[in-house]
Parts: C-alpha cells; sequence; structure tokens
C-alpha cells in the first residue's frame, strides 16, 4: 500500500494554489478547508479573467452546484486553460442528473479531460450516463451501485473517478481503492463534497500518481472528520471541529489511521 501521509506531507510543501470555480454556497466553508489543510485557495469564477488565472494555479476545480450561462463559460475556459497548461483539474458535477442544463454542462466538461471526477453515487452514475436517483445535491443511491458506472467513466475519459459516500470507492479504470474513514455527520452539513473536491485539487497539484492522491485526500478528509466527531455538539461544531482536524492530522497520524483497502 502507498504511504498515504506521505502525499500530505507533499502537498503541505507545495501549498499549491487551488483555482475554484464552486457554487455560492460552497466558496467559504471550501476556503476554509483548503487554508487548513495546508494549502491556499482562489474563487475566481468572472469570465474576463477565470482563464487568465488558471495558469497560476497548481490545480483547478470546477463545480457546477449553482451554475449560470456566463459561470459555465467561464468553467469551460479555465478547463481549456488548464488543459494547454499541463494543469490537473477536478470535476464536481453537483445534481448533474437533476436538470437538462446541468446534464449539457456535465457533458461539456467531460469532453475537456478532468484529471479526477469526485462526486456522490447518485452523480457518478447521472454523469455515465445510468439511471439514478439523486436528490437535488444529496445522493440517492449507494455507493457500490455507481462503483461499474466509476470504472466505464475512468476508462471513456481517462479521469480518476472518486464516489464518496460511507464508504468511498476511488478508481483510474484499473486500480481499485475503498476509503472507509468518515462520519456520519459529514452529509449533513452543507458543502462538505464541495470542500473534499478541492482538498482533491489541492493533493493533484504536483502529483506523479493521481489516484493514489486521490485515494489520500479522501483518507484524510475523513479521518479528520472522525476526529472532529469525537469532540462535536451536532453540525455546527462539527463544521468548526473539521477545520481544526485538518489543520492538526500530520502524515504519520494520516498514514495510521487510513482505512483504505484495495478494492
Ligand atoms: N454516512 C457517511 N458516513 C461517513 N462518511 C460519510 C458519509 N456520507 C458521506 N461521508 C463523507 O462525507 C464526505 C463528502 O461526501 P458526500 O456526502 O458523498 O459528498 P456530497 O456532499 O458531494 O454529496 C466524504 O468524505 C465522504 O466519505
Ligand atoms: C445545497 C447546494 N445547492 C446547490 S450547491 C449546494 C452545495 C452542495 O454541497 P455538497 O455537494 O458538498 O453537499
Ligand atoms: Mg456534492
Amino acid at each position: 500500500m502507498p504511504d498515504w501521509g506521505a502525499h500530505l506531507s507533499e502537498m503541505r510543501q507545495r501549498a499549491p494554489l487551488v483555482h475554484n470555480i464552486t457554487n455560492y454556497v460552497a466558496m467559504n466553508v471550501m476556503a476554509n478547508v483548503l487554508l487548513a489543510a495546508g494549502a491556499s485557495p482562489a474563487m475566481v469564477h468572472a469570465v474576463e479573467e477565470a482563464a487568465e488565472f488558471t495558469p497560476l494555479a497548481g490545480a483547478l476545480t470546477i463545480n457546477i452546484g449553482t451554475p449560470s450561462g456566463p459561470w459555465v463559460a467561464a468553467m469551460e475556459a479555465s478547463a481549456q486553460a488548464a488543459q494547454a497548461a499541463g494543469l490537473p483539474w477536478v470535476l464536481d458535477p453537483v445534481a448533474v442528473g437533476a436538470t437538462a442544463f446541468r446534464r449539457e454542462i456535465g457533458a461539456r466538461l467531460l469532453a475537456l479531460g478532468p484529471a479526477a471526477i469526485r462526486g456522490n453515487a447518485s452523480e457518478i452514475l447521472a454523469l455515465s450516463g445510468a439511471a439514478a436517483q439523486g436528490k437535488g445535491a444529496d445522493s440517492a443511491d449507494p455507493v457500490a451501485a455507481a462503483e461499474e458506472a466509476a470504472r466505464a467513466l475512468a476508462c471513456s475519459t481517462g479521469a480518476v473517478v472518486a464516489v464518496t459516500g460511507p464508504v468511498d470507492y476511488v478508481t483510474d479504470g484499473a486500480r481499485g481503492w475503498r476509503v472507509a474513514n468518515g462520519h456520519p455527520a459529514m452529509p449533513r452539513v452543507t458543502a462538505l463534497g464541495c470542500s473534499l473536491t478541492g482538498l482533491v485539487g489541492a493533493f493533484l497539484a504536483g502529483a506523479e500518481d493521481r489516484a493514489t492522491a486521490t485515494v489520500a485526500a479522501l483518507a484524510y478528509f475523513g479521518l479528520a472528520g472522525e476526529r472532529a466527531g469525537e469532540t462535536a455538539a451536532g453540525p455546527g461544531s462539527f463544521q468548526v471541529a473539521l477545520l481544526d482536524a485538518l489543520a492538526t492530522i500530520t502524515p504519520d497520524a494520516l498514514t495510521a489511521g487510513a482505512r483504505v483497502q484495495a478494492a
């Protein structure tokens, strides 16, 4: 098994600038998650500047949670800029199965070569063209039901695909892992999936093996959730404790606490 903590150590040494085009809900919590982890977030979505900004960063993340025409234009321009610069970019297909608009955006972004795709089971199913039962931004499908779709998506796009839920599944089409870290309070705080997508971007910046870097990001976030769950009194204090845990988890603690199995 790879040394998961080494990925955290490398990310902190690089302290990458991560360019995020995310949704209105996630902006603040996602930026705080990236700062707590040791990366530098920048939320830059105006079509007038997004593509110019992208090459300044170590990675780009694109989240379709609250889309509108001009934002989608910025997403496509930045994804193209990332492709041209050889930078990894991560797609978060929030509620992609809910409307025709989102399905079209998802398909257009998929064609622009994401290095990784991170979504819940309903989103990964919908993005792959399979039937999904998503409830808005929340999943209504089990992770296991999306594993085949994830492998197909990885093979057809070349991206690492991460399906999150109680036990996460990650695949690059050839290899697969299950990540059991996490806490049941996590889906009760908004934008934690979006924030995790930002962390995947941070771990991918400069990484040699994008699949194991993605697994490490998921294990790290899940472990922070476990730590936060030890002290939190409810969703509010959980969010605060999660930031503290992200800042205090060491690479050695991640190596010891990661509950990852090859799948
Ligand atoms: N029931 C659960 N138990 C433990 N961890 C969970 C659970 N549901 C989600 N998580 C964790 O919450 C984080 C966000 O995942 P998820 O809720 O699937 O994303 P989204 O918010 O995009 O739907 C991931 O780290 C995932 O492992
Ligand atoms: C509630 C909501 N509505 C549109 S985007 C969004 C945030 C979704 O965040 P996450 O996918 O991390 O739960
Ligand atoms: Mg989400």
